[in-house]
């Protein structure tokens, strides 16, 4: 479909969804249509099956968990075009439709600011009139949990947290990768995997100059992790979304732009709200490390060594095309990573995790200043505050396997005086903000904080 006609979609529909439980493959329809016709997309989950066959009420559950999914999908193919109206298949209840418009203002800020879309953010979609059917109530909280894996220091710091408080975690990923996979041997768990894939349709429209840009990733791994622990009879899913992770990039025509808003305590609490009301879930979604900095996890990671040949949490190496093998060495998430794991291991682990060293690599300043908050703002990317930096360019500052590093160097030199007065009583070692742990879990973190 030519581009023009896509610019004058005017609708994104819902049109059906199925699964069949033979395969457990689900699939997800979706619609862009307009006066020049109808660009239509499936999306094809595939959900690793139990050994035994669901009964009625998993399966009655498992539908509404799917029912939000479809939902909340549908922002990948909604993006190719941003048409005005968003028109929702079935009544809602409130909570599941203030969830799904987050979902796709908030989730596509960063996209709504990038291809300068303002009316993205003041989307609000066409709901039907009624009143869904309430659903049972569904308590698997006392479970073993589904710990979410994405490969990096994060899900590794949860899982350690998991087994030793005994609770006995089952990782969790989404199309694994090599990476993931590594992790997952390395830590000697059986885990389970979904498969997710895009309509490629929807790759050729975007090589045809097709509107795109970043979505909120962690909002559909989300929910294919509580379809999944439904179907297989599990606790709660527990993510590694960490308290930095709330915070927005910039402010942008009186919105809030944050590239890893689906990873914030406001997206968890709305979809711990709309799972309740939609699905009659109770506590099946939280973050373990939400009350931590970036630093703190990294601290944390540090006390586990059996993971350093495979730990990787740079985003390059989980692209869908031409990924790098593990750290590519040259992003704000390779060079934030670097410098929270230094102040606490020895220089040559590190260097040996990274397979190089950062600091000693003067062509990375600028990518520093940026990081420390003396130039531009906050990367689109997973990193921490510029007060995290700060205070790990500090700790490393007053080392003597660090001191004399080019990168430190120039680094103590640019960071002003107030930067440094700012962080003389820094909070980033004290767990706080909002969260959703429940008691038995937070006691699991308390073991190795
Ligand atoms: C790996 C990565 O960072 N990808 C972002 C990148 O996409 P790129 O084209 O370089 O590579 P692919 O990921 O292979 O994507 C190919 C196209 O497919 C579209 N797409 C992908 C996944 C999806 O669920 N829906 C899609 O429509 C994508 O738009 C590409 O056209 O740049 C894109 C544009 O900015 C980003 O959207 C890609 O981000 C991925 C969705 C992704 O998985 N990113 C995570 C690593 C990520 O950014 N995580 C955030 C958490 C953000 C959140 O709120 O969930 C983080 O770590 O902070
Ligand atoms: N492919 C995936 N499947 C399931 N969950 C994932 C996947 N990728 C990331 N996640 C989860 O999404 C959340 C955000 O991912 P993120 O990449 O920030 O974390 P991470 O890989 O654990 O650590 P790091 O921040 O060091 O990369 C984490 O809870 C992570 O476990």
């Amino acid at each position: 479909m030519p581009n023009e006609q896509l610019r004058r979609m005017d609708a994104f529909t819902f049109p059906s969804y199925s699964i069949d439980f033979a395969t457990g493959e689900v699939l997800f329809d979706y619609a862009l249509t307009g006066p020049a016709g109808e660009q239509r997309f499936t999306e094809v989950i595939t959900l690793p099956l139990p050994a035994e066959p669901p009964s009625d009420e998993t399966v009655a559950t498992l539908n509404r968990v799917l029912e939000v999914l479809h939902l909340v999908a549908g922002v990948s193919y909604y993006k190719a075009a941003a048409p005005p109206r968003l028109v929702l298949p079935a009544p809602l209840g409130a909570a599941t439709v203030d969830y799904v418009t987050a979902v796709y203002t908030r989730g596509l800020a960063e996209y709504a600011y990038r291809n300068q879309l303002p009316h993205v953010l003041d989307l609000r979609p066409e709901v039907p009139a009624g009143t869904p059917v309430a659903p049972r109530v569904y308590d698997d909280s006392d479970r073993r949990p589904l710990s979410a894996v994405g490969g990096g220091k994060d899900s590794i710091v949860s899982l350690e947290a998991l087994r030793r408080a005994e609770l006995d975690p089952v990782p969790f990923s989404v199309n694994p990768n090599h990476v993931i996979v590594a992790v997952n041997e390395a830590s000697g768990l059986v885990p389970l995997a979904a498969r997710r894939r895009i309509d490629p349709v929807l790759f050729d429209l975007n090589a045809a100059g097709a509107l795109n840009g970043h979505i909120p990733v962690t909002a559909i791994n989300s929910l294919i992790a509580v379809a999944t622990a439904v179907l297989h009879g599990l606790g709660p899913v527990v993510m590694s979304n960490e308290r930095s992770a709330s915070d927005p990039n910039l402010v942008w025509n009186g919105h809030e732009i944050n590239h890893q808003w689906s990873k914030g305590v406001e997206a968890e609490g709305l979809l711990r709200a709309s799972l309740a009301e939609h699905a009659g879930l109770t506590d099946p979604y939280f973050s373990l490390l939400r009350s931590l900095s970036e630093l703190h996890i990294a601290r944390l990671f540090a006390e586990f060594t059996r993971y350093d040949d495979v730990v990787t949490s740079c985003n390059q190496a989980f692209k869908l095309r031409d990924a790098s093998e593990r750290w590519c060495r040259d992003c704000p998430k390779c060079r934030f990573v670097f410098l929270a794991m230094a102040p606490f291991m020895p220089r040559e682990r590190l260097v040996g995790i990274f397979g190089g060293d950062l600091l000693a690599d003067e062509s990375q300043i600028p990518g520093y200043r940026e990081l420390l908050g003396v130039d531009g703002h906050k990367p689109f990317e997973c990193v921490g505050e510029v007060e995290e930096s700060v205070v790990a360019l500090g700790l490393l500052a007053e080392q003597d396997q660090w001191r004399d590093a080019p990168v430190i160097q120039a680094l103590v030199d640019a960071v002003p005086e107030t930067a440094w007065s700012a962080v003389a009583n820094s909070d980033v070692f004290t767990p706080g903000g909002p969260n959703h742990i429940p008691p038995t879990y937070a006691k699991a973190l308390a073991t190795l904080t």
